[in-house]
């Protein structure tokens, strides 16, 4: 569909073109933009409220700075809509997020505006402080650098290690604190609560009004010198002390809270700011979905909504006949459920995804028992082994890709200790259209080399269930994990009763005699798909779900490689250290020797794209698995004409 931009945004090819209109059509083309980013969103998809929210932000900064001279660094980059449509990419915004397209996040390779590679939060102080740093060793005195971060991605430990070194670190860096109240769901925490007092202060900000209207009755140009600058912050800070102000205290300096919503406002600050040298922070306020009336009232929901009627507000959902599946995470949301009114001592962590997780459902449910921490892995998993420490059997629900931020945490804290921690890693494989930023390809490889530790993965719902039953068993006493990908599984009927599985055993889904195929959670279920395709053609493949990864079922193994001397191993992970890797230390170990294939993720950046596309581009769709089988195999097959 041919998406027309309004009359203005239609003929800003780049910042230099939005540089040339008056800062009164400013509004205009905020509009416009909106206007296109709902157009294109509501068809196409992505992320959406977040965008809305920062549009008049974004335009005052490509209007102010001269981007891509100055350094602008989007945290996170699910904002970065009105960004790319402004910087050479608005006729090909309709491929966002698609296989071959546009990434949905700010990236190197895609234009010299993209600073930053982002994707995981709170990174967006540390890259624009090095940018400023190595300005100033370049003796680059005019260059700018600006990090724009939510108040969201700002709870995370790493933002706070930035804005540590920041006020001290004499460079020129501005920070933008995007402040909605949000994350993806509702903001938490003890700064959520500070900002909002700072925000809401009367008395703050009746001063704060009348500095701001007497710096308005002076001329322009002459307005917020760095003389009135310091005698506005000296005002502030009779209300607003460094030792209350955070950031202050921090020796950054602070200005606002403003309307991030008021683009002259934007603008006449943001050009007064870039005189100002040194480490400073602006605080504006803005409104998650701001524009589109459904995403201000429902900003979780409006997030990344999925297609949608832009006119009624309907979202799109695929009409199905058949009851489905469930998607994995409303499996582990609701089995948590069942097991903690079983269990007393059953909690749920979740660093900043409760509805992504599902955890939501005990949070509401039993609210002292589930805690959602803020965008905080680290501290999610350190505070999972405490709770272990005191007889709680944790589970600690974490994007597999999130988890990374986290390593140190399972290592040191939990692993060593040998603490029963139990890690649910969602998302684990490709995740789709967020791309390699998102991608769960490397917790196999990196977990898999750590002691004391158990790594699963169930093909369908009810092993999904009976993991998590088993990982919760009182004599289950170290750390567990249960990765699983995003998206629906394979049983409409799931809610079986528990059964333990027995640590560290596989189980074989169909025999065959030419070809053993391995596989490891869900792919096992593109095996039985390849299997189908692989017996028209005559061929006899053996299929195993092996189900642990660590440890692997040796008793199973030796059955197999005794029995084949072709085998394939699949598993939605990286190749390197993964699943396939453990089977050929295996047969190291122990003498065998056979022919495999290893099917997975490769060595490679694997890009954004439909699962579909990727799983296919990786070679381990049904389609891929057979093909290696036909080529293994080929001596056995006949051909007919
Ligand atoms: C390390 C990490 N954890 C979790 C996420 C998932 N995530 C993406 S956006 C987001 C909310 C960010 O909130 P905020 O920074 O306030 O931005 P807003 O969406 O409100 O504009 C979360 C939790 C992530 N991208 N990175
Ligand atoms: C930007 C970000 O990190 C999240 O919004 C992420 O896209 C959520 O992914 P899911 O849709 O898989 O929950
Ligand atoms: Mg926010």
């Amino acid at each position: 569909m041919n998406i027309t931009p309004g009359p203005l945004l239609g003929k800003i090819e780049t910042p230099t073109d939005l540089r040339k209109l008056s800062k009164e059509q400013l509004h205009e083309v905020s509009e416009e933009l909106r206007q296109f980013i709902i157009d294109v969103v509501s068809v196409h998809g992505g992320h959406f409220a977040a965008s809305l929210g920062v549009i008049e932000l974004t335009v005052a900064l490509h209007y102010v700075f001269n981007t891509p001279y100055d350094q602008l660094v989007w945290d996170v980059g699910h904002q970065a809509y009105g960004h790319k449509i402004l910087t050479g990419r608005r006729d090909v915004f309709h491929t966002n997020r698609k296989y071959k397209g546009l990434s949905g996040f700010p990236k190197r390779d895609e234009s010299p505006y993209d600073t930053f590679g982002v994707g995981h939060s709170s990174t967006s102080i540390s890259a624009a402080l090095g940018m400023a740093i190595a300005s100033k060793y370049k003796g680059e005195a005019d260059r700018q650098h600006i990090a724009v971060i939510g108040d969201g991605a700002m709870t995370a430990g790493m933002a706070f290690e930035a804005l540590n070194h920041a006020g001290v670190a004499n460079a020129n860096v501005l920070i933008i604190l995007n402040d909605n109240c949000m994350s993806i769901d509702p903001n938490v925490g003890a700064l959520k609560e500070y900002l909002t007092d700072i925000t809401t202060s009367p008395t703050y900000n009746k001063l704060r009004d009348d500095v701001w209207h007497m710096l308005g009755k002076l001329p322009i140009g002459k307005r917020f010198t760095r003389d009135m600058a310091s005698k506005l912050e000296a005002s502030l800070k009779g209300v607003v002390s460094s030792s209350s102000n955070l950031f202050e205290a921090l020796k950054l300096r602070y200005f606002g809270p403003i309307d991030g919503h008021n683009i002259i406002k934007l603008v006449d600050t943001l050009q007064d700011l870039k005189d100002i040298p040194g480490p400073k922070l602006l605080h504006i306020v803005t409104t998650k979905g701001k524009g589109y009336a459904l995403a201000e009232k429902d900003q979780t929901t409006w997030h990344a909504p999925g297609l949608f009627d832009k006119i009624t507000g309907e979202i799109f959902k695929k009409v199905v006949e058949t009851p489905q599946p469930p998607k994995y995470q409303d499996v582990f949301g609701h089995t948590l459920i069942e097991l903690a009114e079983l269990n007393k001592t059953i909690m749920g962590i979740t660093p900043a995804m409760p509805s992504g997780s599902s955890l939501k459902f005990m949070m509401e449910q039993m609210p002292d028992r589930a805690f959602d921490v803020g965008i905080c892995e680290q501290h999610a998993v350190t505070l999972s082994a405490g709770l272990a420490t005191q007889g709680m059997r944790v589970f600690c629900n974490i994007y597999s890709s999130f988890f990374q931020r986290a390593y140190d945490q399972a290592l040191h804290d939990v692993a060593i200790q040998k603490l029963p921690v139990v890690f649910c890693l969602d998302r684990a494989g490709v995740v789709g259209e967020d791309g390699p930023t998102h991608h769960g390809a490397y917790d196999i490889a990196y977990m898999r080399c750590v002691p004391n530790v158990i790594i699963s993965a169930p093909m369908n719902e009810e092993e999904m269930r009976n993991l998590m039953y088993t990982a919760q068993l009182p004599t289950m006493q170290q750390p567990f994990v249960i990765r699983y990908p995003r998206g629906q599984g394979v049983m409409p009927e799931w809610r079986q009763p528990f059964k333990e599985i027995k640590i560290g055993t596989g189980r074989k889904i169909r025999s065959g005699k030419d070809i053993a195929i391995l596989s490891l959670g869900h792919p096992g279920n593109f095996v039985t798909e390849a299997c189908k395709e692989l017996l028209a053609d005559g061929l006899q493949p053996a299929h195993y779900d092996m189900r642990f990864v660590k440890p692997l079922d040796e008793a199973l193994l030796h059955e197999i490689f005794s029995e084949f001397d072709k085998v394939i191993t699949v598993e939605d992970a990286a190749i390197t250290g993964g699943f396939g890797s453990a089977i050929l230390e295996f047969m190291a170990q122990h003498g065998y020797k056979a022919s495999v294939r290893i099917l997975g993720i490769p060595d490679r950046i694997i890009e954004h794209g439909k699962p579909e596309d990727l799983h296919r581009e990786c070679g381990y769709d049904a389609t891929g698995i057979a093909k290696v089988a036909r080529e293994m195999l080929k001596d056995k097959i006949t051909v007919t004409a």
